[in-house]
């Protein structure tokens, strides 16, 4: 399991758009910056419980088109050319510090293997996160991506669960070869409200740009779920106590005494 502290200086909105590594068009929020709101609680710490939270990232797609690689690339920042194919379930803690405050994914890596899936769909419940991985290598695993979308939005509440569709194994097409399929993704990921990364998990190519990613917008959406729910009480207001305000130990001696009657 991943233990290490990925800080996150960077996940200002400038920095994303710097490098660039999904288009404009397959982005799901194009704003430069994280919103004003969040920006305000952070600063003001005020960000509720959040600091404390754990969201669920689940990772699903076709057998062999690499969420394991994808996964270990960012966590242990390790690449093995064979393939071990996941049984059933396994995950991934790793923690973040968003805008200063600490926040922890776990990434769920499911199998891809028809003989596994009814397994691992036990575990699609509760995701904040859901990527859905195929091969930039293999059309067939671009098209099966609407079933595994469908499958993991039965289990999930399409309104709040944020989706990428992620492309993987870049290292292994043509410039001409990477650019078709990359317009049927594009297309696709715009019909199903994702957005669209390419990465490559040998040469490590915008993995880590794609999980700050899954962070940032996953730690939004938390502190504004935060602010939302806290409607009139301010988040992370102190409910002080003062010596001089109430005897708390007088009124819980009191209580002791009334319940004895
Ligand atoms: N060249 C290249 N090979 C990759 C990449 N990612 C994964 N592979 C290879 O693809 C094969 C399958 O990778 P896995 O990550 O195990 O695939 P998976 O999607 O987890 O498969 P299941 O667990 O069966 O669902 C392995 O042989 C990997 O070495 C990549 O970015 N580039
Ligand atoms: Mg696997």
């Amino acid at each position: 399991m991943c233990s290490c502290w990925n800080a996150l200086p960077h996940t200002e909105g400038q920095h994303f758009e710097s490098r660039h590594p999904f288009t404009k068009e397959a982005a799901l929020h194009t704003k430069n910056e994280f919103n004003s709101r969040v920006k305000t609680a952070c600063q003001e710490h005020k960000t509720g419980t959040v600091g404390f939270k754990i969201s669920k990232v689940i990772v699903v797609g076709d057998l062999a088109v690499g969420k394991t690689c994808l996964i270990n690339r960012f966590c242990k920042d390790t690449f093995d050319k064979n393939y071990k194919a996941t049984i059933g379930v396994d995950f991934e803690m790793e923690r973040f510090e968003v805008l200063g405050v600490p926040f922890s994914l776990q990434l769920w890596d499911t199998a891809g293997q028809e003989r596994f899936k009814c397994i691992a769909s036990t575990y699609y419940r509760g995701a904040q996160a859901v990527i859905i991985v195929f091969d930039v290598n293999d059309v067939a695993s671009l098209d099966h991506t609407r079933q595994w979308l469908q499958d993991a939005m039965k289990e999930n509440d399409p309104s709040s669960v944020l989706l990428f569709l992620v492309g993987t194994k870049k290292d292994l097409s043509s410039p001409a070869q990477y650019s078709q399929i990359e317009q049927d993704a594009v297309k696709l990921a715009e019909e199903m409200k994702a957005e669209y990364w390419a990465v490559s998990a040998l040469s490590g190519e915008n993995v880590r740009e794609f999980f700050f990613r899954v962070a940032s917008l996953s730690f939004e959406a938390n502190v504004l779920a935060e602010l939302e729910k806290s409607g009139s009480r301010r988040v992370g207001d102190v409910v002080r106590i003062h010596s001089n305000s109430s005897n708390v130990y007088t009124m819980s001696r009191k209580k002791q005494s009334n319940c004895c009657k």
